[in-house]
């Protein structure tokens, strides 16, 4: 495949190694506003998005509209996330979008519905959110803290929002550490007077990020439509 990296840091160098690794070839690194680039004459078949909040919208939406499906793993700009989705389906083109690109972050996703589930009717227990990320990171709450309490919320209807660093009794708090060189770690705990329920999430690099997002971007090939990373992996679960 002829892959466009729009975004070319930490995350889009780990792509690239990874997507020649599999036998792809990177024809666009794009760092800067998406406009000084011509994507027309490269035949891109896939477009991967691991950028800043502020450029995600512009960059998505301008591949769309040169018949780019796009992968994007940028947290930090899902208020446009309902305007990308109605464009994709108006220029007939693809998008995936991920918090998490990670196999392992994706299996802790359906144990996290699965204990909401069972947690939802002990009221004896408070929930919360703890994620820590290395001291570059831009946005807080990281995009798969916000998966997290989203997951928590639809099982639960005792909650109905989320909120950094503290909450009311009907919404879920969520911590944001930032320490030097943490890839992510993410738990959900569950605590009352009696024990603490735990399950956590530990990356030991930037790898499974970044495979995960080179998988999506062969799989979204060919394909039409808004996709989540079940689609991808929906042999699995
Ligand atoms: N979904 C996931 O699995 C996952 C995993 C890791 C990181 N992320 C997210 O990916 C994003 C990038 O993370 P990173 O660690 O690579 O950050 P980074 O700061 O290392 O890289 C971001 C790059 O974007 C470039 N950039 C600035 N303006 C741009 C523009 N207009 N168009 C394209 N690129 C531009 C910067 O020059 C920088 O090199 C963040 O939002 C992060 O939260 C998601
Ligand atoms: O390094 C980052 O930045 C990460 N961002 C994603 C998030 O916000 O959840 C995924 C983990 C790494």
């Amino acid at each position: 495949m002829k892959i466009a990296l729009l975004g070319y840091g930490k995350m889009g160098k780990a792509i690239e190694e990874i997507a020649i690794n599999r036998g792809h070839e990177i024809v666009l690194r794009v760092s800067e506003d998406i406009e000084a680039y011509n994507l027309d004459e490269l035949e891109i078949d896939a477009a991967i998005d691991f950028s800043i909040p502020k450029a995600a919208y512009k960059n998505i939406t301008t591949a769309f509209k040169h018949k780019v499906p796009v992968v994007c793993g940028t947290t930090g700009w899902l208020d446009d996330y309902e305007k990308v989705t109605k464009l994709c389906k108006e220029e007939d083109s693809a998008f995936l979008y991920a918090s998490n690109f990670s196999l392992g972050v994706n299996v802790f996703f359906e144990l996290n519905k699965k204990l909401a589930h069972m947690m939802k009717g002990l009221d004896d227990y408070a929930v919360e959110i703890e994620e820590i990320h290395h001291t570059e990171k831009l946005d807080a709450p990281s995009g798969t803290a916000i998966s997290l309490a989203q997951q928590i919320i639809a099982e639960n209807p005792n909650k109905n929002g989320w909120q950094l660093d503290h909450a009311d009794k009907d919404e879920i708090p969520i911590y944001a550490k930032r320490i030097k060189d943490v890839p992510g770690t993410h738990t959900v705990s569950y605590e009352s007077k009696i024990d603490t329920i735990e399950i956590m999430h530990m990356a030991k690099s930037r790898q499974g990020f970044a495979l995960g997002a080179v998988i999506a971007a062969e799989w979204l090939k060919d394909k039409k439509g808004v996709f989540t990373m079940r689609d991808v992996l929906s042999s699995l679960f």
